[in-house]
């Protein structure tokens, strides 16, 4: 049975993933959370799941690098710099990062791609996220992933699309930009809104996560994947074939 060394396993999803991992023929061969040492974890296991704090990714990378260990990587709130750890590991080993692991979201984000490409920049792109009072990062990485979705079929990137700090006297909303609204509140698995407002109608599409379940059986499913695959960056989409 593969064995699966979690980052973060005391956790909301580090819980919710240990729940899930007997079900679905795997072993939990252990886990860490901040001051473990991602080293022997990387060695005893066959694929790492992470699901932890930003501040990890560095340590961790080097560990899975070290092993050769695949690694998903669940966390949100990565920067920049935290993207190229990740390529640069991914010329080592195995790697899937995304916002969200979940099979609806990752259909979500091609529906999304495909409406964006079809309507236009006359069409205004909003993003609304609601989540449990607990979350400590905004907007989510799911939100994000959606936003870099609508970019993509519109041919541009979000980074040059972004809005998601408005507040006060903000001006009137310019052309082509995607906005973002975040949310914080009770226990919210996860609540994802994708708006495309035109001139006297709207289109909203959107998904709702009701339990960290389908979270986890979506870590799972996508480490398992990435056991035996070769070094490089991979996504959900190739792990579910959408
Ligand atoms: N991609 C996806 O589909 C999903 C992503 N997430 C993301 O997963 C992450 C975790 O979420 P959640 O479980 O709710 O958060 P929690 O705060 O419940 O758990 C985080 C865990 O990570 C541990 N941790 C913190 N720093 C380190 C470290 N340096 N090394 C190892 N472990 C560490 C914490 O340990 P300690 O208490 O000791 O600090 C804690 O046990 C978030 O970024 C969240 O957005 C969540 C759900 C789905
Ligand atoms: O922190 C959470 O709980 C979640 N985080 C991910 C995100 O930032 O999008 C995925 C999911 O929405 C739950």
């Amino acid at each position: 049975m593969t064995k699966i060394g979690i980052i973060g396993s005391a956790g909301r999803m580090g819980q919710a993933l240990a729940a899930v991992i007997p079900d679905m023929g795997a072993t939990l061969i252990g886990g860490i959370d901040a001051g473990g040492d991602p080293v022997r974890l990387s060695n005893e296991a066959d694929v790492l799941v992470d699901f932890s704090a930003p501040s990890a990714l560095e340590t961790t990378l080097a560990a899975a690098r070290a092993a050769g260990t695949p690694i998903l990587i669940g966390t949100t709130g990565l920067t920049p710099t935290h993207h190229a750890l990740i390529d640069a590991a991914a010329s080592d080993i195995a790697v899937l990062q995304t916002g969200n692991v979940s099979l609806g979201v990752t259909l979500l984000a091609k529906l999304v791609r495909e409406a964006a490409a079809a309507l236009g920049a006359d069409w205004d792109i909003e993003i609304l996220e609601m989540h449990h009072r607990h979350k400590v990062d905004a907007p989510s990485g799911t939100a994000l992933l959606l936003g870099e979705a609508a970019a993509a079929g519109r041919e541009t990137t979000l980074a040059e699309s972004r809005v998601s700090d408005r507040a006060g006297l903000t001006g009137a909303r310019s052309e082509g930009t995607i906005g973002f609204a975040s949310l914080r509140g009770g226990s919210v698995a996860g609540d994802h809104q994708v708006i495309f407002a035109g001139t006297g109608e709207r289109i909203e599409i959107g998904h709702r996560a009701e339990d960290r379940a389908i979270f986890a059986k979506g870590a799972i499913t996508a480490a398992l994947w990435l056991v035996g695959k070769a070094p490089g960056r991979y996504t959900m989409g190739e792990v579910l074939g959408l």
